[in-house]
Formats: C-alpha cells, sequence, structure tokens
C-alpha cells in the first residue's frame, strides 16, 4: 500500500477493541503531532493519556460535566457516555494550550491543534489502529477543561477514542473531492457541494 493509498483509506470507527497502541509505536503515532504546520512555531497541542483505571476516573468527570452543563440530562446519554470513556482501550484528550495574547490569532493556534490530531489519526491508521475524535458540549465545559490540566484560556479540542478495529469495520464510501474544488477564473467561485 503506498503513502497516499493510506491517506485514501482512513476512516474513523469507534468499534475499538484492544489493544492500544503503547510504548515506542504510541510515541511514534504522537510525534507525527509534531510535524503539523504551526505558524509561529507555538506547539499548542497537548496530550492527555488516560488508560487502565483512569478511565472510569475520568468517565466520572465527563458526568459530572454532563449533569452540570445540563441538569436534566437524559440518563440514557450518561449511561453511554460514561460507558465508552470507562472502556475504550485508550483515550487521548485532546488539549490546547492557547495563547490569546500572542500575535498569532487564536483559530491559527486552534487550527494547528487539528492539524496535529489529524496527523495521529493518520498515523494509528498506518500503524493497523484505529480511533475516532469526539467532543459534545463537555468539550466546551471550562471546568472540566481545568480539572484535565486546561485552565483558562486554554481550552479542550475533544478527545481521541484509540484501539484496534474491531474485524469487518469497513470504510464508508466516500463522495467525490470534485463538488469541493473550483478554479478561480476571476469572478467568485460556486462549488457542486453547494448547489
Ligand atoms: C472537532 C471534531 C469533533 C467531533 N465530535 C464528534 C462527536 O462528538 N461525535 C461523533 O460521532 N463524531 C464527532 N466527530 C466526527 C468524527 O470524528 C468522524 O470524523 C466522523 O464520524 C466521520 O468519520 P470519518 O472521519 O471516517 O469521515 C467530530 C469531528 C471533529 C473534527
Amino acid at each position: 500500500m503506498t503513502s497516499l493509498d493510506l491517506l485514501l483509506s482512513r476512516f474513523s470507527t469507534d468499534a475499538l477493541m484492544e489493544p492500544a497502541p503503547t510504548g515506542d509505536v504510541l510515541h511514534d503515532i504522537l510525534s507525527t503531532a509534531m510535524r503539523a504546520p504551526d505558524h509561529g512555531k507555538l506547539r499548542p497541542w497537548r496530550y492527555v493519556l488516560v488508560r487502565g483505571d483512569a478511565r472510569p476516573r475520568v468517565a466520572e468527570r465527563v458526568v459530572a460535566s454532563m449533569k452540570r452543563l445540563d441538569p436534566a440530562v437524559d440518563p440514557a446519554k450518561i449511561e453511554k457516555r460514561q460507558s465508552r470513556f470507562s472502556t475504550m482501550p485508550l483515550v487521548i484528550v485532546l488539549g490546547m494550550h492557547l495563547r490569546p495574547e500572542h500575535k498569532i490569532p487564536l483559530i491559527e493556534q486552534e487550527l494547528a491543534v487539528g492539524a496535529a490530531a489529524m496527523n495521529i489519526l493518520n498515523a494509528l491508521h498506518a500503524t493497523g489502529f484505529g480511533g475516532v475524535w469526539v467532543s459534545g458540549d463537555v468539550t466546551y465545559d471550562p471546568e472540566l477543561a481545568a480539572e484535565l490540566g486546561f485552565p483558562a484560556p486554554h481550552k479542550l479540542a475533544g478527545f481521541l477514542f484509540v484501539g484496534t478495529p474491531r474485524p469487518g469495520a469497513v470504510a464508508p464510501k466516500r463522495r467525490s473531492v470534485d463538488g469541493y474544488v473550483a478554479e478561480w477564473t476571476g469572478s467568485p467561485v460556486q462549488f457542486d457541494a453547494d448547489a
């Protein structure tokens, strides 16, 4: 498989089983973050690894956040979120170490975090692992962010659920990119995707 085939075959999945990457392999996967485009070399990405017994403890914090944000939250939602955070082989908290005072605009700092996360998702796929980036309202709860190590102005960008894709996991069909590309010839462009 060529490098391009790898990129073209990646897909997200939460149908994950053990093992998650560990040791040198995990180190290599995370190292791809350091290759993300990063204006000003601010390196705003941060990764908190949640494994083993720490998972149900993080799940409790996530549930507390859900109840804080919506005291009438559906118990089924809580149950689902608690179970996923407690049982995914590895949870990587995506943190953003942001510098609002810096001349590099915040949007560019946040985009760099997204680009780094994408590298990690591709590296997981390249090494036979898999994952999915999830967020939800809790991602934007400053109290949860602080509990995980990101007090304001720092923030969360979400969570990566990581493991080995269950057998039979197949990539969903993709649209052609053609509708998302246009050539500029002097007038504002229009995209078939938006027609
Ligand atoms: C910032 C961000 C947050 C996301 N949050 C969620 C989420 O909370 N729940 C979810 O099902 N998918 C979420 N997604 C989408 C999945 O990560 C994934 O991209 C989607 O399931 C499509 O799969 P694909 O990556 O194979 O195209 C999020 C994606 C991004 C970039």
